[in-house]
């Protein structure tokens, strides 16, 4: 569901019946829910507030927060147009899920001086409850998080810098350099030996986790010289994007092995990919807080994040405040990449906070050894918002990158049709091979198939949404099958059906992202997982077909072969961030489906998210110091 709505009638249960005034308008024009305005009232009620122009910035703050901001800007918020949350729940605006009942017109704004005097001179101010700082209207909690973030981290930048023996750095800087260190990925890794904190950003293809290998075993081998063996942690958001970070060091220390480095690959501990959760230490009562906090830290004296793009300001401050200060953090991401679906844009911000500074922890790759020519010239052009060039690199239309033109307004039902014929031969194919190695009894073949190609889309419903083009693609199997006098398989487990896995599973050791596939086994369907992993499907609550995945969903990974779906260009999840992310998950060939006017608002439409953790960041480092050295 987008967030404007069009009440059906006066019961509609997303009306606040007990808002009133400005809450009530609001609310009516689908700005506000019932849920944001009832959390003023109460807000209200309990501190004393009775101004309804504060109670209206305390719900819109709370719809801020529920939409990935931080705070709420004010100044902002009257031309801010309504947006869905990060992961979109519904269709696009052009097909309302309601009933078309005209939705009440836009209420009045407050004006913008007296508001924010109302709001600065509220009792709810100077109860704590809210914080006007930077511009920025916080509820408390959302306060508190990104002060201690900016805290934790000034904290780390002003201790001494770790002792390092340059001599045996530069003698196992030449060893570990394999058959590939460019200069860049060089200067990255020795800033994070002589570093606490470091922030390695670049995007897919850019050696990141290659110079993550050669940093630990640099760390290692600085250990070893003070008689020391090193603890580490390599974590991710994920259990997807662990599994993966765990595999590629893995891989390139094996190859390290083989040349000069073996010596420096043996000091390493055995490294096992974890999910940062399960780091933190997850705890069945409470999603929030974890089992290592500021009075039970990691013991780790290394602990590397990668996809950290995807880590929420809450998350953030709970890795913070758990890991030792005189431990060394690996911030591994690009944050050119959509931000998390909680609020925040912590990596952003950290990269922002530190443009152009010296001593700065940013340590960023820019060349991309991976993926094809076209695919890096595309994602170069979106990272710069170069529309015209986007479009002309689409154009030049060859096998590597091409772009399936859709009619300029087309973005409904009939449209979808127009790229379902398009796209029939490509998904069915892909489906077809992982169908065909699963009735095989091939798991290795199914899973590997699994990565062949990806279907992404911005919406989860509606035409241009993952369940539409996951039933269109059951439809084209069982239609095959048919054609091919094979009995279709309707049921639920059926073989080869795709797996994403929707939320952590301890018990099972299946995590959120990663994916599987069903293959019979003895006549009974059964669902396996990368690492040998299998699961009688009546155990799966958490998992959705994957015929097609949201973009969102698909962060952490890559696919041999990616087409991308790109919805209206009035849909508000269409966004810089949300198209590169897109297409950088291809590594050899990216098909992009839409109209012209949706790939120029794609790139040309930023994600914004209120938040004041650089502002926060800059000013501390101004002080040199903590930002609040007085809190807590
Ligand atoms: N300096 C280099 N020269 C040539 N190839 C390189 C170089 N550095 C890395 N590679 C190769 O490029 C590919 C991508 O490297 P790597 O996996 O380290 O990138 P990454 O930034 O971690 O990517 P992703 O974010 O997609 O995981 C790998 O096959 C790696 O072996």
């Amino acid at each position: 569901m987008t967030e404007l709505f069009e009440p059906t009638d006066a019961a509609d249960h997303r009306l606040a019946l007990r808002a009133e005034g400005l809450l009530a308008a609001f609310n009516r024009a689908g700005l506000l829910t019932a849920a944001d305005t009832h959390v003023a009232v109460r807000v209200g009620a309990l501190g004393g507030e009775t101004d309804e122009t504060v109670l209206l910035a305390v719900a819109l703050a709370v719809r801020a927060v529920r939409r990935g901001s931080v705070a709420l800007d004010l100044a902002a918020a009257p031309g801010a147009a309504p947006a869905p949350p990060a992961e979109d729940l519904g269709p696009t605006p052009s097909t309302p899920a309601t009933p078309a009942t005209p939705a009440t017109s836009a209420p009045p704004w407050p004006e913008p001086t007296a508001w924010a005097r109302a709001v600065r001179g509220s009792v709810l101010v100077d109860a704590g409850v809210l914080h006007h700082e930077h511009g920025l209207l916080y509820l408390d909690r959302y306060h508190r998080l990104e002060a201690q973030v900016a805290d934790d981290l000034a904290r780390r930048a002003a201790q001494e810098p770790p002792e390092v023996d340059e001599d045996r750095l530069a003698a196992a800087v030449a060893a570990v350099a394999g058959e590939h260190f460019s200069a860049e990925q060089r200067r990255a890794a020795e800033h994070a030996v002589r570093s606490r904190t470091t922030i390695l950003t670049g995007g897919p293809g850019t050696g990141k986790t290659t110079t993550v290998a050669r940093v630990l075993l640099l760390l290692a081998d600085q250990a070893a010289a003070r008689g020391e063996r090193l603890s580490i942690a390599v974590a991710a958001p994920t259990g997807k994007a662990a599994t993966r970070l765990e595999e590629a060091i893995a891989g390139e220390l094996a190859g390290l092995r083989a040349g000069d480095a073996a010596a420096l690959v043996d000091r390493l501990p055995a490294l096992a990919g974890v999910t940062l959760h399960r780091l933190l230490g997850w705890r069945p009562d409470n999603a929030t807080r974890f089992r290592h906090h500021r009075g039970n830290r990691l013991g780790h004296d290394v602990v590397v994040v990668d996809e950290s793009s995807m880590v929420d300001l809450t998350l953030m401050g709970r890795l913070l405040e758990a890991v030792r200060p005189r431990t060394r953090l690996l911030l591994v991401g690009d944050p050119q990449q959509l931000t998390s679906v909680g609020a925040g844009a912590v990596l952003g911000d950290l990269v922002d906070a530190h443009a152009d500074t010296s001593g700065s922890p940013v340590a960023a790759l820019t060349v991309n050894h991976r993926s094809t020519r076209h695919i890096n010239e595309l994602s170069e052009r979106l990272r710069r918002g170069d529309a015209d060039g986007v479009l002309a690199v689409l154009d030049a239309g060859d096998d590597e990158v091409s772009l399936v033109e859709l009619p300029d307004a087309a973005d409904g039902p009939e449209a979808a049709e127009r790229a379902a014929a398009e796209l029939h031969e490509v998904c069915l194919g892909a489906a077809r091979r992982v169908r065909g190695a699963a009735r095989d009894g091939d798991v290795a073949g199914a899973l590997a198939g699994l990565d062949a190609h990806r279907l992404l889309c911005a919406h989860r419903e509606g035409p241009w949404g993952v369940g539409a083009w996951n039933r269109r693609v059951e439809l084209w199997l069982a239609e095959d099958d048919e054609a091919r006098g094979v009995a279709p398989s309707y049921g639920p487990w059926y073989a080869g059906r795709p797996l994403l896995v929707t939320s952590n599973d301890y018990t099972l050791d299946l995590y959120n992202g990663e994916t599987g596939v069903v293959v019979p086994t003895a006549g009974r369907p059964r669902a396996f997982f990368a690492g040998g992993r299998e699961v009688s499907p009546g155990r799966l609550d958490a998992v959705e077909t994957m015929h097609a995945m949201t973009v969102h969903k698909s962060q952490g990974s890559q696919a041999a072969e990616v087409t991308v779906l790109l919805p209206g260009e009035d849909s508000p999840l269409l966004t810089r961030e949300l198209f590169y992310t897109a297409v950088t998950r291809a590594e050899r060939r990216l098909r992009v489906v839409g109209s012209r006017a949706a790939v120029r608002a794609a790139v040309e439409r930023r994600a914004e998210r209120a938040t004041g953790l650089a502002a926060r960041l800059r000013t501390a480092r101004a002080a040199d110091g903590p930002a609040d050295a007085g809190r807590r």
